[in-house]
């Protein structure tokens, strides 16, 4: 799957995903009132609301950008009708042929493991039958119980050549409490950072290996410390738009064959049409919206990289 999204990359020129966090107050209204004619104002009612809003918006965008981020906690807050909701973007979206990346920041005991990996980018075994169930490309994986955590998955990904964004320095601003303390002198998210790097070897792609981090937009002298540090792991780069992070931040969280990272706008491009920039397109218009930001953000980044060449 890493040899596809690096591919997707190259092809589209835009190392961006759309994060798919459909929370109600971002969805139009006439999206909101034809879900709550047709299913009241019910978990069912926001699970069609967010899969129509989602749906139009990958309609929009599809050809544009590789890959999208669907972030399950928007959808579990409505529980079953919600996960159904995000099983049903995850498989359209796989048919427009996107790479999709489930942010479901997992991570437990090695028997736990196992079983989030399974249920997302595996399969699962009933009697003599095998089923996959949410079947995404990638996952994201919370680190901190260690190796026990995090092998499960990475035995997951060799066996159905899927792959994993591990949590190294994320995005918020809190994120110094812990993953900045030194041990032994040096910043624990560099100790994480190596560990990436050593669990990836074994995962090579053809270029990249398929065991990737993630890293904050808004820690922009810690990415390019940790660029170095996992010089073949794809980077995820959460926090461009919304919280503060911009394409200048981000060149050295590319390799120099402008490869190597991806950089992910949830609200930024699903509520587009919210912001004074875009608000001519208007509510009615929203998925118009997100495209324009798809395209300015493209150029964003794709500018900050060919002004560092
Ligand atoms: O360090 C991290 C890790 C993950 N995220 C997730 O990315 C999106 C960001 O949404 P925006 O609307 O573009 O701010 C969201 O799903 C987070 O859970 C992150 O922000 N930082």
């Amino acid at each position: 799957m890493i040899n596809k999204l690096t591919e997707k990359i190259r092809k589209t020129h835009a190392p961006i995903v759309v994060g798919l966090d459909p929370m109600l107050n971002y969805i139009p209204k006439h999206i909101q009132e034809a879900a709550f004619k047709a299913c009241g104002e019910t978990l069912e009612g926001a699970a069609e609301a967010i899969w129509q809003f989602n749906k139009e918006i990958v309609d929009a965008t599809y050809d544009l950008i590789p890959a999208v981020k669907p972030q399950i906690a928007m959808y579990e807050q409505f529980g079953i009708p919600g996960l159904m909701a995000f099983k049903r973007t995850v498989d359209y979206c796989k048919e427009k042929d996107l790479v999709v990346i489930g942010d479901i920041k997992r991570g437990d005991i090695g028997s736990t493991s196992a079983a989030y990996a399974a249920g997302h980018i595996g399969k699962v075994q009933v009697g003599s039958k095998e089923y996959a169930g949410f079947d995404e490309d990638f996952v994201t994986v919370n680190p901190y119980l260690g190796s026990d955590g995090v092998n499960p998955f990475i035995d997951v990904c060799k066996k159905e050549k899927k792959g994993l964004f591990i949590l190294v320095k994320t995005s918020n601003p809190s994120s110094g409490e812990f993953q900045d303390q030194l041990v032994n002198g040096r910043p624990l998210y560099e100790l994480v950072g190596e560990k990436v790097a050593e669990w990836g070897q074994e995962c090579m792609g053809d270029t990249y290996s398929y065991i990737g981090a993630v890293v904050g937009a808004t820690y922009p002298e810690m990415g390019k410390i940790l660029r170095r540090i996992m010089p073949k792991a794809y980077i995820l780069v959460p926090g461009y738009g919304a919280q503060g992070g911009q394409g200048k931040d981000l060149v050295h969280f590319f390799n120099e064959d402008g490869l190597g990272a991806i950089v992910n706008s949830s609200r930024g491009i699903i509520a587009a049409y919210k912001q004074e920039k875009y608000a001519q397109i208007g509510e009615a218009n929203f998925a118009d919206a997100s495209r324009k930001a798809v395209e300015d953000m493209i150029a964003d980044i794709d500018g900050t990289l060919q002004a560092a060449k």
